[in-house]
This record gives C-alpha cells, sequence and structure tokens, in this order.
C-alpha cells in the first residue's frame, strides 16, 4: 500500500540542501542530525548558532518573499549554487514550521537586495533602517496623503560636497541616529518637504532638504522616472553612496547604487 512519503517523498528526494527559515532550537538540532545534509538557517537572526546562516534584512510576510530573499542571500555567500534544488522550510500560518516548498535557486532572478546589504558603505543596521522607514511611509503616506522621499545613505562627506541646501538643515548639530523611534518620527515629518536626506554610513543624519547636483552623465536608470529618482540615481555613481528613494506617483520603494538601480520593492507586500 503506497503512503503518503511515496506520493510526497518527492518533494524532498535528492536536494542539494535544506533551508529553515527561523527554526527553533530543537528543529534545527534534529535536521543538522540528518546524515551528509547541507543545513542553512536564514533569519532576521541566528537565534539558533547554526553554522551557516543567511541574514533576512526585513521579516518578510509574504512567504514567496521570503524564500527568494533568503535564496539570494545564499547565492551571494556561496552557501549555496545557481541551480541547487533546496527544500525551503518556513512558517506560512503559525509560529512555527509548518510549510515546505522545493525551490530551484536561480541567479538569473537575482533582485539586488543582498548587494544593498552586503556591500554598502554605510552599516547593514543603517541600510535596513532606512529601507524600512521608505517601506513603512509608502504604506502609511504623510497623513493618509502618497508621499515621496529620497535617502542618500553613506558617503555623506562627498554627498554634501556635492550638493546645496534649499533650506536651513533642522539636522545641524544635532547628533540624531536613524532607527531612533524619535527620529523616525522627525524624518516622517520633514519627508513632506522638498530634497534629500543625507545619513552617515554610522546613520547620523547629517542633513535634511538637500538639493542634489551630481552629474547625471553615463547614469541609466529606467525611463518614466523623474528627477528624485534620477537626482537619487545619479549621486551614487559619483559617490559611494546608496539612494533610497520613495515614489510619490507610483508608491515602489527603489534603491540605487553605482549610478544603477538595484531594488524595487512594493511596499505593500510587507
Ligand atoms: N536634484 C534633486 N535633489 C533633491 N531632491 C530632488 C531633486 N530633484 C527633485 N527632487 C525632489 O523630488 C520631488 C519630486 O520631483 P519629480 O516628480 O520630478 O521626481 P520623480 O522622480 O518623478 O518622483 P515621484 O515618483 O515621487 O514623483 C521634488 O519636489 C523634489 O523635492
Ligand atoms: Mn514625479
Amino acid at each position: 500500500m503506497a503512503g503518503l512519503d511515496d506520493v510526497f517523498g518527492d518533494l524532498f528526494a535528492s536536494v542539494d540542501g535544506v533551508a529553515l527559515f527561523s527554526p527553533s532550537g530543537s528543529y534545527y538540532e534534529q535536521v543538522t542530525a540528518v546524515e551528509d545534509l547541507n543545513v542553512i538557517v536564514v533569519g532576521t537572526e541566528n537565534s539558533v548558532g547554526a553554522e551557516t546562516f543567511v541574514e533576512l534584512p526585513l521579516e518578510f510576510e509574504d512567504v514567496t518573499e521570503r524564500i527568494r530573499f533568503g535564496l539570494e542571500g545564499a547565492l551571494e555567500q556561496d552557501v549555496i549554487e545557481d541551480g541547487d534544488e533546496l527544500l525551503c522550510a518556513t512558517s506560512a500560518f503559525s509560529d512555527g514550521i509548518d510549510t515546505i516548498s522545493r525551490v530551484r535557486a536561480d541567479a538569473e532572478s537575482h533582485t539586488g537586495i543582498y548587494d544593498l546589504f552586503a556591500k554598502s558603505r554605510a552599516e547593514p543596521e543603517v541600510v535596513k533602517a532606512v529601507l524600512e522607514l521608505a517601506i513603512e511611509l509608502g504604506q502609511k503616506g504623510q497623513k493618509g496623503k502618497p508621499v515621496g522621499a529620497l535617502f542618500v545613505v553613506g558617503d555623506a562627506g562627498k554627498v554634501m560636497n556635492k550638493s546645496r541646501p534649499l533650506s536651513y538643515n533642522p539636522f545641524e548639530k544635532s547628533h540624531v541616529h536613524v532607527g531612533d523611534p524619535i527620529v523616525n518620527v522627525m524624518l516622517k515629518e520633514f519627508s513632506r518637504l522638498d530634497g534629500a536626506f543625507v545619513i552617515s554610513d554610522a546613520g547620523k543624519i547629517v542633513s535634511a532638504y538637500r538639493y542634489l547636483e551630481p552629474s547625471a552623465e553615463g547614469v541609466d536608470i529606467p525611463k518614466g522616472l523623474g528627477a528624485r529618482h534620477m537626482a537619487g540615481g545619479a549621486i551614487t555613481r559619483d559617490t559611494n553612496a546608496i539612494a533610497i528613494v520613495l515614489s510619490e506617483s507610483d508608491g515602489l520603494v527603489r534603491a540605487f547604487k553605482g549610478g544603477e538601480l538595484i531594488l524595487e520593492v512594493d511596499p505593500e507586500a510587507y
């Protein structure tokens, strides 16, 4: 008589590895006890002290997104290879692992989020805080209205040299950092106003209201995006900063690096 193993066994037959998304300690121990198995832990923190760990910058609500970003990070860290078949175990309905998907790692579907975190000059925590802020602003808007914003993160000295003030800088002489709850409230308030925020590698808010004046030569950003995106993209070619841009018109959050669009996310998907 056939059992469930005969029906579902194909799902885990000859996989190249298992990706455990935020497993409990006992779950992790059980899986690592299986012989000859490549086990990767994926999550916002390595709470089980796994040997092979891929950090997620955000808790992705959507399971397919979570798996896609996790595998992109694993590919980026060379802990899996293009074409590997992975058994991904994650939670979809409860707090614990309740869902298994067999997924082929595909280097082609690379979105760029790992480049943004792993290869930026600014500290990953800072990039994460700004990305989260932009996503949150995109979800809530400013008093219910869609709002746009431009954050330039890292290499602040150079960014300041390639920009000028549109108005008095409310962050002059202050020592506030992104991620601070009070600062997030301030940034949201100021996001109604023109220009860019300039943030240092360590997350200090250097200035608001900056008008960016990078050379736009050789900057290749998708057609249809306006001046905010062009300025954000171009400043990242002239400096080692990254730019995180929330569009007022289409509501998407985009990240630029080296003059190129490397990430596009829909805040409503998080
Ligand atoms: N060079 C610049 N430096 C800083 N901020 C800029 C610059 N150019 C435009 N902005 C800001 O972007 C705002 C929107 O401009 P614009 O509509 O042309 O950009 P966009 O790329 O279409 O962005 P959105 O999708 O939000 O409309 C401006 O009101 C201004 O605050
Ligand atoms: Mn516009």
